[in-house]
Parts: C-alpha cells; structure tokens; sequence
C-alpha cells in the first residue's frame, strides 16, 4: 500500500483584490520527496507555500498536511513542520549559537541537537558569532538550522538559495541534500530553474498562479523532445561542410561561434572527433528553460 501523501494541495485560489495570486492549484508531495515549486517573481509560489504550511487561508481548496489541515492554526502540526524563517525575524544580538539555542528551547530540544545542526550546516566554526555578522549564505544556513531543529518530518524553505553568490549557493545545496538524506521531506520555492534541475525530484512550474507543468525534470526536459546544440569556435569547420555531417539538422553561424542544432548527437560527434575539430567544443542540451519558454513562448526571467 503507498503510504499517505506528506504534503496534499487541492484546487488552492487565492486572490489580492482583483489579482488572482493563486489560481486552482493542486499537487501531492511523497514523504521523503524533494519537491520545487518554480516560476518567475510574482508566479505565486509564497503564496502557495504559506497556504500550505498554514499561514494563510486559501479563499477556497483543501490542504492536507501530514494527513491534517494545517488551518485554521493547527497546534499538533507544529512540532513536525519546519518553516525557514525570514533573516530578519532573527533575535536580535544573539550569537549564532543563541539563536538556535533559542529556538531550540521553544521547542523543548537540548543543546545537543543545537551542535548537531551547527555541524549540518557548516556553521560550527561561527558559533559565537554574532548573527548581525554572518554572510548571506550563513545567515541563509542559520535560517535553515532554526527550521530543523526540532526534528521535523516536513519543511518549508522559501527561496533559501536568493541573493546568493554561486559558491554561497552550491554550499547550501549539500546541507540541502544532506537534509534529504535524513529522510526529510522538503518543499521549496526557487526562481533558479538549474538549481531546481540538480536538487529536486520533482517540481511544479508555476506563472501567473498556475501549474504548468508537473514532473520530474528529466522528463520535463526530454518530453520536449528538443534539439542538442553543438557548438564550435567559428572557423574551425566550414558551416557548408558542417551541414553535411551525419546528425546535423541545421547550422547557424555568428561572429564567433558555429553552431549545429541534432537529434541524434552521437553520430555527429564521432564525425566531428574524426575531423579533429573537437577544441573548444560545447554540447547543450535542453533544460527547464526551454521547457519554461516551450509552455509560455517567453524566455524565462527570474
Ligand atoms: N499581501 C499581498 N497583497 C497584495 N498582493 C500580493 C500580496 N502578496 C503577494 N501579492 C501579489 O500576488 C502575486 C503572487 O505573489 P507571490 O509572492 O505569491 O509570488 P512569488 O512567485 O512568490 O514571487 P517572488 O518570487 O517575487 O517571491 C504577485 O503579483 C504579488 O505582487
């Protein structure tokens, strides 16, 4: 038998005055799934996820989570939910140590548990730092730290990764996957499409208050069915000669660069191997921005 779904939305609308925020979402998240909710700003997606922790009510759907509807205010739930909190909402003046220490007694948790989050999120060396000092990243880090805490089975990241330098955001995404490892299931927004790519198992991409598309992204990307782009230093081979090679669909050539667009990739680079034309060679394959731009007709801007 499949165990029950964590996290059950179902048909959510929600409405700013005339905007239509959230309008008729659904979607299931399996205990121990990492689940994206993905989309440009003003897609929805906080909406979405405060309706489903159960900080807002929807004006119409049903939420499920871990079997209960999380609203109105729902005391059981709170133990077994993490929600991040926002860097602001930090206590003021307190160390590193102190904030969690802090929320950890809220909870009834002893100070073990605090080192032991110190340690998943790689901020053991910062412990009596004082908050107001910590990097973005490692206020971001902290932030996570504070929703673990207490252990629970589901949490709520929003845009934990935003504003972040790219090292600052590869560094999070460990304690993101070592959080799944731990059995955790987690339910996350992001306006950065690759990121979603290389973390989640499935994701839902939302615009204008809707769900697009739903799946995992392999499968989004390959049900477009789009060609791999092969690109080459101009100049390296004609672009006459390029259209000639086995797998090549078509050939586009800019200042600086050759590119042959194929379906069928294996053939072509074996020509190319053979030509020794293979410096400065670049594949790319489609990923969820051409899926974002197959489903709107619009380029994807975060
Ligand atoms: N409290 C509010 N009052 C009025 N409009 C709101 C409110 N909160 C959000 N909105 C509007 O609702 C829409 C959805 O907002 P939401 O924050 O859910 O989107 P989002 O996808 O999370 O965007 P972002 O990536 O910018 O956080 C946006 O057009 C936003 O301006």
């Amino acid at each position: 038998m499949t165990p029950p779904p964590a996290l059950s939305v179902s048909d959510i609308r929600m409405s700013y005055g005339d905007l239509r925020a959230v309008d008729g979402v659904s979607f299931e998240v399996a205990e121990g799934e990492f689940f994206g909710i993905l989309g440009p700003n003003g897609a929805g997606k906080t909406t979405t996820l405060e309706i489903a922790e159960g900080l807002r009510e929807p004006d119409s759907g049903t939420v499920r989570l871990l079997g209960e509807p999380p609203w109105p205010r729902n005391v059981a739930l709170l133990p077994r939910i993490g929600v991040q909190l926002q860097a602001s909402a930090f206590f003021e003046k307190l160390s590193t140590r102190e904030q969690l220490e802090t929320f950890a007694s809220l909870y009834g948790v002893g100070p073990a548990r605090v080192d032991e989050m110190l340690e998943l999120v790689g901020l053991t060396g910062k412990a009596s730092t004082p908050e107001a000092k910590l990097s973005g990243g490692q206020r971001q880090r902290l932030s996570i730290a504070c929703a673990l805490v207490h252990d629970p089975d589901i949490v709520f990241l929003d845009e934990p990764t935003a504003a972040l330098d790219p090292q600052a955001r590869r560094n999070l995404w460990d304690v993101l996957r070592e959080v799944q490892a731990r059995g955790k299931t987690i339910v996350y927004t992001t306006h950065y499409l690759d990121e979603a790519e290389v973390l989640c198992d499935r994701v839902a991409i939302m615009d204008h208050g809707r769900i697009l598309a739903m799946d995992t992204p392999a499968r989004l990307v390959r049900d477009l069915d789009a060609a791999a782009r092969v690109s080459l230093d101009r100049g390296s081979l004609p672009a006459e000669r390029a259209r000639g090679l086995p797998g090549a669909d078509a050939v586009t050539e800019d200042d600086t660069t050759l590119t042959i667009s194929t379906r069928n990739p294996a053939p072509l680079l074996s020509a190319l191997a053979e030509l020794g034309t293979l410096e400065g060679l670049q594949v790319r394959t489609a990923t969820l921005e051409d899926v974002f731009l197959d489903l709107t007709g619009r380029e994807y801007r975060a």
